[in-house]
């Protein structure tokens, strides 16, 4: 079922406005000098070299972008995000990909390179095989016949959810810049923060949310082959005060009633303070997978080429965890595998294939 729609608009959350950096237009040429200095991209082969020389290029970038960027990563606000507005934008887009595929006739690259300077300043780059193809810049639109579906080719409303919260190397960073907005300019991204509502929840609550007593499906995105499968985890974990938070409203379910009860506390916590961020092309869109949840409300998709589109992007703080997965130079975990525990009813994700190295 679909959480009830409630949420206040980003321009409308006073302290927000700090977070969220429209550039100015010296500021916007300047990023756009750096990315026509750089060359065609080659989005589904990205070499270590590729990523340095951008990242190198990014240093150039107008300093008041990078404090911001700087600060963000040291000490994230309450909201767990941050919004830039006003980037270049590419000056022809193809039809928006109709499988929300890889777009083969896409010819500039201004929507990745921004990411990609971006996010770099966020950590190293991530993506998972089993997933969009292990795409590094992944896009984001809606699909015909994939409306009603928990995750991000639907149109219908899409409920709160932490990205890939069941993987062992899931996102620290989750980027979403606009390239085509929804025809009717209705679809909003939706964040909430456990910063803005761990003081409202009762402590027996938050006791139980830090225990394993949250069984997390992998989302139908992922396309793992193998029987039934789940990981059991906390919703809260380290920091007392300060908790990274695990949810997701369509495919987590409390293992008891007493758990059950905590997380929907949490949950009616989370609903109140829903921030909306309306994407338009050239806003990106940065949160903090470890302290909000996102989500995104209804919109009416024509399929006719000119459809909502947005583009993708996860960075991770602590690259080297991921690295028996990833195997060497490679930002592409492998797939994860099916393993039953044949002495409990359940199963477990594993982390990944052993890497073979010749
Ligand atoms: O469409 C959106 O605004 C967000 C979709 C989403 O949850 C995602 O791409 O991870
Ligand atoms: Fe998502």
């Amino acid at each position: 079922m679909a959480d009830q729609i409630l949420y206040r608009k980003a321009e409308e959350v006073s302290g927000l406005q700090n977070y969220i950096v429209s550039l100015t237009e010296e500021e916007k040429e300047a990023v756009a000098r750096i990315i026509e200095s750089l060359p065609a991209l080659d989005v589904r082969r990205m070499e270590n070299e590729t990523l340095t020389q951008i990242q190198v290029a990014a240093q150039q970038l107008p300093s008041r972008l990078v404090e911001h960027l700087v600060r963000f990563r040291r000490e994230p606000n309450r909201y767990g995000v941050i919004m830039f507005r006003n980037l270049p934008t590419d000056a022809e887009l193809p039809a928006t990909p109709a499988d929300g595929g890889f777009p083969a006739d896409k010819s500039t690259f201004v929507s990745e390179y921004c990411l990609l300077q971006f996010l770099l300043f966020l950590g190293e780059p991530i993506a998972y095989e089993d997933e969009k193809a292990g795409l590094l810049i992944q896009n984001v639109c809606p699909v015909k016949g994939q409306e009603k579906r928990q995750e991000n080719t639907s149109s219908n409303h899409l409920n709160y959810h932490t990205e890939d919260g069941f993987h062992p190397y899931q996102p620290d960073y989750l980027s979403l810049i606009g390239l085509r907005a929804d025809h009717d300019r209705v679809a909003q991204t939706l964040t909430a923060s456990v910063r803005e509502v761990l003081h409202t929840i009762p402590s027996t609550a938050l006791t139980l949310l830090r225990q394993p007593l949250y069984r997390l499906s992998p989302s139908s995105s992922f396309n793992i082959t193998g029987e039934d499968y789940s990981v059991v985890l906390p919703v809260l974990s380290g920091s007392l005060l300060e908790p990274q938070m695990c949810v997701h409203f369509s495919s987590m379910e409390a293992v008891n009633r007493e758990a059950k009860w905590a997380l929907d506390t949490l949950r009616n916590a989370l609903l109140h303070v829903g921030i909306g961020f309306q994407l338009n092309p050239g806003d990106l869109l940065i949160m903090d997978n470890r302290l909000v949840a996102h989500a995104r409300t209804t919109f009416t998709p024509r399929y006719d080429g000119k459809d909502r589109w947005l583009q993708r992007m996860f960075t991770v703080v602590d690259f080297h965890r991921s690295s028996f997965s990833r195997g060497q130079g490679g930002y592409v975990c492998s797939p994860l595998y099916v393993e039953s525990i044949k002495n409990g009813n359940s199963t477990s994700l594993q982390a990944s294939k052993p890497v073979v190295i010749d």
